[in-house]
């Protein structure tokens, strides 16, 4: 497989430009990072101590391109009191104000769509087409909290006797956010952009394996004119994340991840009163109907599941389909998996790359070879794909797996395996399959196909789910708030119910009269 030049060629000087000093060019396989991937006060460094080295993998090719030096506990006290510092200037500008500096913020990333999303590609292993959708929904949501931030607002309640209270929608101060790696710059962004429009500053610590595009978006924050200091990112794995949560000044914590580390960042927020917002894993259910569009369906089948290599917390991994329109259905799904086009990410024609690493691989491998062993059917894929392009054959490629024969207690139906694997499970009721969808201690998401308008609103209301789907499958309008339900977390991400989560309300009652005093 040959790349592209005239493709990808224009992008290289600017992507030279953006992060000077590197040898670099956009092709796959020949990316490599030297800069510092600390960010604070403005400026890119080195941790101040810790110092622990990390790989830090083009999944791709499976080519080391940057090494990354964990943070200690000295480096993350230095970036949350920076952050502090900032908030103090950052908290008394008006809403208008901090609007103009987001929207700059987000006019800088659509300008630099394709080189973010380039190295989203290179260090996450996703095709380069859905990288690019990542970043515009990644700037819509800086332009939506953009938007809002001039419009928050209290209330008024007038009192007895003239006496009036009032209530100040006021920040938490200094923000931690702790992201996962399949949507790296993404989910910097959808905690960011609430976290600042409300007057918050924020210290934030992207996934040791995709730590890259991250700290772009710090300096784009600067650049646009946020106070130095006011976004900042430490990097590093388990240790760095408990320094943060630990740290006393750190007001709040949201955090996108698994749910065994939700549990933990949770006790460590219980310990310090700290609110947090949990983003955690799924096992959704998508419940197709025999009365749906079946081309339709058979679309939102995929989008639901083979998303950044189904590497995706919402998708709807357990596939409910009416057991009238079962064969023809797995036929369809079958025959359109069979055809997406897998290999190097950076290619426009690429649909499907690389997991993110070699163990997250072995470990899809363990789940479908486990599902085999528990009776279920592989009608595709499942195996390791190995692109005829010489430098792609230490990628972490596996062809897209659809498993038939399916049982409700299946590992493979109950756990969330984070790879593209979609599992079929036929049922005859809606009542039937509304309890099986919600027999899960997950809640994330579900999503219904059906032409019947009263049949999938009951449906979706039935759903113990925060984000259902209706005719449709993975889309993110960033005005619609998402989030999860039971073990999936709690909080929201995106739409007005954000600022709720990166807010405080401060009660003021005021006294027009005189004291009486009951002493
Ligand atoms: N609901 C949502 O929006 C999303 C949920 N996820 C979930 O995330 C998981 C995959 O992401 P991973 O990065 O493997 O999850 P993970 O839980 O291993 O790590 C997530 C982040 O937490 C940090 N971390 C790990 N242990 C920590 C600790 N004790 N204290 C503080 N920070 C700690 C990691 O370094 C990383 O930055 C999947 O289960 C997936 O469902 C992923 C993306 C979105
Ligand atoms: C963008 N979307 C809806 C496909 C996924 C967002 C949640 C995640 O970070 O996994």
């Amino acid at each position: 497989m040959v790349v592209p030049r005239p493709l990808l060629q224009p992008l290289v000087p600017r992507l030279r430009r953006l992060l000077p000093g590197l040898a670099m060019s956009s092709a796959t396989g020949s990316f490599s990072l030297q800069q510092p991937l600390n960010y604070r006060g403005g400026a890119r460094l080195q941790p101040a101590d810790g110092g622990q080295v990390e790989e830090v993998y083009e999944p791709a090719t499976g080519r080391v391109i940057a090494k990354l030096l964990c943070s200690g506990e000295k480096e993350v006290d230095l970036a949350v009191q920076s952050a502090k510092a900032a908030f103090k200037e950052w908290s008394q500008k008006s809403g208008m104000e901090r609007c103009r500096v987001l929207l700059e913020a987000a006019r800088i990333i659509r300008e630099q769509r394709d080189e973010i999303a380039t190295l989203e590609t290179i260090n996450n292993g996703k095709s380069i087409f859905e990288a690019r959708v990542d970043i515009d929904i990644s700037w819509q949501c800086l332009e939506y909290y953009a938007g809002l931030a001039g419009s928050l607002a209290g209330e008024h309640v007038q009192l007895p006797g003239g006496s009036f209270g009032y209530t100040r929608r006021e920040p938490l101060g200094v923000c931690a956010g702790i992201g996962a790696w399949n949507y790296p710059f993404q989910i910097a962004c959808w905690k960011a952009a609430p976290a600042l429009a409300c007057g918050n500053a924020m210290v934030f610590k992207p996934s040791p394996f995709t730590p890259i595009s991250v700290v772009r978006l710090a300096e784009i924050f600067t650049q646009a004119g946020v106070p130095k200091g006011l976004f900042n990112v430490v990097q590093g794995g388990v240790a760095t994340g408990q320094f943060l949560c630990q740290h006393p000044d750190v007001a709040k914590i949201s955090f996108t991840g698994s749910v065994p580390t939700g549990v933990k960042i949770m006790e460590m927020a219980a310990k310090g009163i700290k609110p947090v917002t949990l983003e955690l894993g799924g096992k959704s259910p998508l419940i197709i109907f025999s009365d749906c569009s079946l081309e339709n369906a058979v679309n939102g089948a995929l989008m639901a599941n083979f998303l950044t290599q189904g590497e995706v917390c919402c998708n709807g991994t357990r596939v409910f389909v009416e057991r009238k329109i079962l064969d023809t259905f797995t036929k369809e799904v079958v025959k359109r998996t069979q055809k997406i086009k897998i290999g190097d990410p950076l290619l426009e024609d690429t649909r499907m790359g690389a997991l993110i690493n070699r163990p997250h691989l072995d470990r899809v491998q363990n789940f479908i070879k486990q599902a085999k062993e528990q009776g279920a059917q592989v009608l595709c894929g499942g195996d390791l794909y190995v692109p005829d392009d010489p430098k792609l054959k230490n990628g972490f490629y596996m062809r897209p797996c659809v498993l038939g024969n399916c049982t409700d207690d299946m590992t493979c139906v109950k756990e969330e395996i984070f790879g593209p694997v979609m599992s079929i499970l036929p049922f005859d009721t809606e009542e039937e399959v509304v309890e099986r969808a919600n027999n899960t201690k997950f809640g994330l998401a579900g999503g219904v196909f059906t032409r019947d308008i009263q049949k999938a609103h009951r449906v979706v209301a039935a759903l113990n789910a925060g984000m259902c789907f209706i005719n449709n499958y993975n889309v993110s309008p960033v005005e619609l708030p998402f989030g999860g339900y039971k073990a999936s977390g709690f909080g929201r991400e995106n739409g007005r119910a954000a600022i709720e989560y990166y807010s405080q309300l401060k009660t003021v009652c005021v006294e027009m009269g005189d004291v009486e005093s009951v002493f």
